[in-house]
């Protein structure tokens, strides 16, 4: 096929295009927030159910139990974990953590642990207590003591440091609180993208199955012994240690700028708050917003974000109003009236993103932005990347908020493994989606910001595969999808160069790009099919470097980047002779980007 390139841009590309979207889906919680325990403060579970002692362990037949607290350490944390050591034990007597499926311990880094602790009643009890990190078969890897007194009937919080001097061979390690037992017989002591946006904090995980258990600012913020945490929407219960301004903190370090939902007043279990009843909800989305960009003078949520050290706003132009309320539209009406109303008379400079279907149902006041999800086959993202050419330009603008090629099964998309879904992403997978990138790229004069989702999950610990990052307490896996990412991110345009049209219903897409501070030229190429494909490129400008960079992802169609073998597929990089024509061959079933400079 030739392409024959227009030297005159059709429209500037924003900048927000390429970023990411974040939810909890065993992404935060023993993934991308630092806590390495699991459970660690009894949080929303149910004393003395086995449940409650999730990932936690008695060691050398102490007796431990989650008791809720009659005087327990705050409000935001009622219950604790009962310890009894059993009269004529010898050896050190207590409890563990193993992590969230193991805890990765290196040698030579600095741990810190934190406790509170007291005893129920006073006793004479003076000895010191073990903290460390050991196999789960009871090698110690480092530790240090601390000294407990039994007269301590009041909650004090005990914090120490230590550095392992080993490097186990596995992650089946455990955190570790022992007591000598012959002296503490008898006693009972109650503890790498360069994404442009940020999308947070859901996807479903912002709504709650009820109006009582959606996420809530206020109740993610400050130290982590106020912090009550929730049961989160992807069954396991969220600490909230990961909370509001660790995301926007994290947003600021990365150079991302947030695109922040507001609950909007339905819970996936199928409730909606009536109209007469949105007001505190209302206020509670005006207080999370001046949380990130009020004036501290002026709003007591903007003077706690001055607190906590940031009394300069962050950065925020887009507010989420929801998460497929699709789901809810019998009620979005009112819903996204009300709302929207009152946060665009406090905030008339932020952008209100829907999230019911486009249009349907017709929402007042009329929307300036979508939120699109899409998931679907291979095929069916190759087949649609035209799916906004044919979208009229009216002034609205599209967030394509969630996608992915999660299933080789089209009439079963959200079905299970093995009947099609995808564990990790593929190399088809990854194709598919950079076709349908390339129509973003293509129609990002009204789509102006796109991310995958979801963005992390836990190798054996998960809700929902694929993800586009998986994790575990050896680290993080890179998947094809990934990179697919990566090469549309880190090779921006900032305008688009319109050129001849890829076959709708081919195996075939580019797209063109021109970087103008650098007169480079990016051309974008997918190859689905499993023959190579040949191209031709028919540049107009005056010169054209007769050098360029070529960077390849390509691989076995069905093929994944597996834990045991994380860089099976990985983009190549190599030289490839440009000029005003030049050929190139797209292997089968790759993506690729090439770079030169042209004016
Ligand atoms: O079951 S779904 O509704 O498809 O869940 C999807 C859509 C939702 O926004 C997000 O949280 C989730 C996975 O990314």
């Amino acid at each position: 096929v030739t392409v024959t390139v227009s030297s005159t841009a059709s429209h500037p590309i924003p900048t927000t295009l390429w970023g990411q979207m974040f939810e909890d889906i065993n992404s935060g919680e023993g993934g991308l927030y630092a806590e390495l325990l699991q459970n660690r403060a009894f949080q929303q579970v149910t004393p003395g159910t086995t449940a409650s002692l999730n990932a936690w362990q008695a060691i050398n037949g102490a007796g431990i139990s989650v008791i809720k607290e009659t005087t327990p350490v705050s409000a935001a944390l009622p219950n604790a974990l009962h310890v009894t050591i059993p009269s004529g034990k010898t050896g050190q007597v207590g409890f563990g953590n193993t992590g969230f499926a193991g805890i990765k311990v290196t040698a030579g880094q600095t741990y810190t642990a934190s406790f509170y602790y007291r005893f129920p009643t006073s006793s004479g009890f003076r000895g010191n207590a073990i903290v460390g990190l050991q196999t789960t078969s009871g090698q110690v890897l480092g530790q240090t003591t601390v000294s407990l007194s039994g007269a301590q009937t009041s909650w004090t919080q005990i914090t120490v440091t230590f550095q392992p001097t080993t490097t186990p061979s596995s992650t089946a390690n455990r955190f570790t609180i022992t007591l000598d037992g012959t002296a503490a017989s008898g006693q009972t002591v109650l503890a790498e993208m360069g994404p442009s946006f940020f999308r947070l904090p859901g996807g479903n995980n912002l709504e709650g199955q009820t109006t009582a258990n959606r996420w809530q600012w206020n109740a993610t913020v400050g130290p982590l012994v106020n912090r009550p945490g929730r049961q989160g929407d992807w069954g396991y219960v969220n600490t909230d240690g990961l909370g509001i301004y660790e995301y926007l903190t994290w947003c600021e370090d990365l150079n991302m700028q947030p695109i922040m939902a507001v609950w909007s007043g339905y819970s996936l279990g199928g409730s909606s708050v009536a109209e007469a009843q949105l007001g505190p909800y209302i206020q509670q989305a005006i207080d999370q917003i001046n949380f990130v960009i009020g004036d501290p003078a002026k709003s007591a949520a903007a003077a706690l974000r001055s607190s906590l050290g940031h009394p300069q706003p962050f950065a925020l132009t887009y507010v989420e109003v929801g998460n497929e309320d699709n789901f809810g539209s019998s009620t979005y009406g009112y819903r996204w009236k009300d709302i929207v109303n009152a946060l665009k008379a406090q905030f008339p400079n932020l952008h209100f993103i829907a999230t019911t279907l486009v249009n349907n149902p017709v929402l007042s006041p009329v929307p300036t932005e979508y939120d699109v999800h899409n998931y679907n086959t291979p095929t069916w993202f190759a087949q649609n990347s035209f799916y906004y050419d044919d979208i009229a330009r009216n002034g609205m603008k599209y967030f394509e908020g969630e996608y992915a090629a999660i299933s080789t099964n089209s009439s079963n998309i959200f079905g299970a493994v093995g009947t099609g879904r995808l564990s990790y992403p593929t190399m088809q997978s990854a194709a598919g989606e950079a076709a349908y990138m390339t129509g973003l790229e293509r129609n990002s004069d009204i789509v102006f910001a796109a991310s995958y989702a979801p963005l992390i999950g836990h190798v054996t610990n998960h809700q929902w595969t694929p993800n586009l990052i998986a994790h575990d307490a050896n680290g993080v896996y890179r998947s094809t999808g990934y990179y697919v990412q990566k090469l549309f991110s880190l090779n921006r345009g900032d305008e688009y160069l319109p050129s001849t049209l890829p076959s709708r219903t081919g195996t075939l897409f580019w797209s063109v790009v021109r970087k103008k501070s650098t007169n480079q030229i990016i051309i974008k190429v997918s190859n689905t099919a499993a023959a190579s494909a040949a191209l031709t490129f028919s540049l107009p400008f005056g010169t054209v470097g007769t050098s360029g960079t070529l960077q390849t992802l390509t691989g076995s169609a069905t093929a994944s980047n597996l834990p045991t073998n994380p860089n099976l597929i990985v983009p190549v990089n190599s030289t490839i002779t440009t000029g005003k024509t030049f050929n190139f061959n797209a292997p089968a079933v790759s993506v690729s980007v090439i770079t030169f400079t042209a004016q």
